[in-house]
């Protein structure tokens, strides 16, 4: 039985795109705490977390001075996020943060650093999200949560909930990615990060994939899980804002996550990137409840 607060964070503010604000309630209408509790656990949604600002979205998206879009918004969004994730760590539960773009990741993580010293990442996502604002070539700061966790580019980011990086280089390992620009590949190498692209899934297979994460991540004293749901295919989820054909398939990835619930090392975990308007009948958030389901637990027999 695992205790989990389902945290809503609606912040749309990490990207252009209208509708993720929206993905906690269409997560939490497609059944979220009640199947979660199903398996027996004891499951608390908390409700959405708020910023200072009257909205979690911006509609003229502004770039600041060093080039990062929603500057002030994604740094209150994610001071308070990181309040709200810190406080259930306190409390001894796990926090699940359901998004909301993947900027909400620099909030959650944060938090989570502060109480795992040797905290590792499995980051599953079609994306690299390890820029920062000194690469990013969009200023969105949905790709650079990585990056600003590793303590790279605009400091008020990498200081968010304490100061300085938040995770080491060695404790994160990328699955699924196939979309990566110039510079996120020239970090990532320079760095040497475990990194499991589509062709890495293609030829070994995610279960492999997975074990092969977990392993390289067995010395760290916890792990945070960040899924983004673009890490699937397209055809599968439709409702995400950056869609890159290619991707995982469902069946594979319930397979990858029912390995992955079984590791005691297991301490938070992100969902995001839910768009309900860019969806086809909301089955990219009815998907994304079962995702929650493996996550914790679930099995097909
Ligand atoms: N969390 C995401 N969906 N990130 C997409 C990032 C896309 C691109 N690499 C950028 O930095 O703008
Ligand atoms: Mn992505
Ligand atoms: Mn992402």
């Amino acid at each position: 039985m695992v205790k989990i607060d389902i945290i809503g964070a609606p912040t749309a503010f990490g990207q252009p795109k209208l509708g993720v604000s929206l993905g906690p309630d269409a997560v939490r209408f497609s059944g979220l705490e009640e199947n979660l509790k199903s398996l027996g656990h004891d499951v608390s949604d908390l409700g959405n977390v708020y910023g200072n600002y009257k909205t979690v979205y911006r509609k003229d998206n502004v770039k600041d001075g060093q080039g990062l879009i929603n500057f002030d918004e994604v740094r209150d969004f994610s001071e308070h996020l990181s309040q709200a994730v810190d406080n259930t760590l306190k409390n001894k539960r796990f926090p699940f943060v359901i998004g909301g773009d993947h900027s909400l990741s620099i909030g959650s993580v944060s938090a989570v650093s502060h109480h795992y010293s040797n905290l590792g990442v499995l980051w599953i996502d079609a994306h690299g999200d390890i820029n920062s604002s000194d690469t990013s070539p969009s200023g969105n700061i949905h790709g650079m949560p990585l990056g600003v966790l590793l303590g790279e580019g605009n400091e008020a980011l990498v200081n968010i909930n304490h100061k300085g990086a938040k995770l080491k280089h060695e404790n994160i390992v990328l699955v699924g990615v196939r979309d990566l620009d110039a510079g996120e590949k020239a970090y990532i190498k320079k760095h040497g990060i475990k990194c499991y692209t589509m062709s890495d899934v293609a030829r070994l297979g995610l279960d492999t994939v997975i074990t092969k994460a977990l392993k390289h991540l067995q010395e760290c004293d916890g792990i945070h899980l960040s899924l983004d749901v673009d890490s699937l295919d397209p055809m599968e989820m439709p409702g995400t804002g950056t869609k890159v054909d290619g991707g995982i398939f469902l069946s594979d990835m319930l397979l990858a996550l029912n390995i992955l619930s079984k590791t005691e090392q297991l301490v938070s975990a992100d969902l995001v990137e839910v768009n309900p308007l860019l969806d086809n009948r909301n089955k990219t958030a009815v998907k994304a409840v079962t995702l929650a389901e493996y996550i914790f637990g679930q099995s097909q027999i």
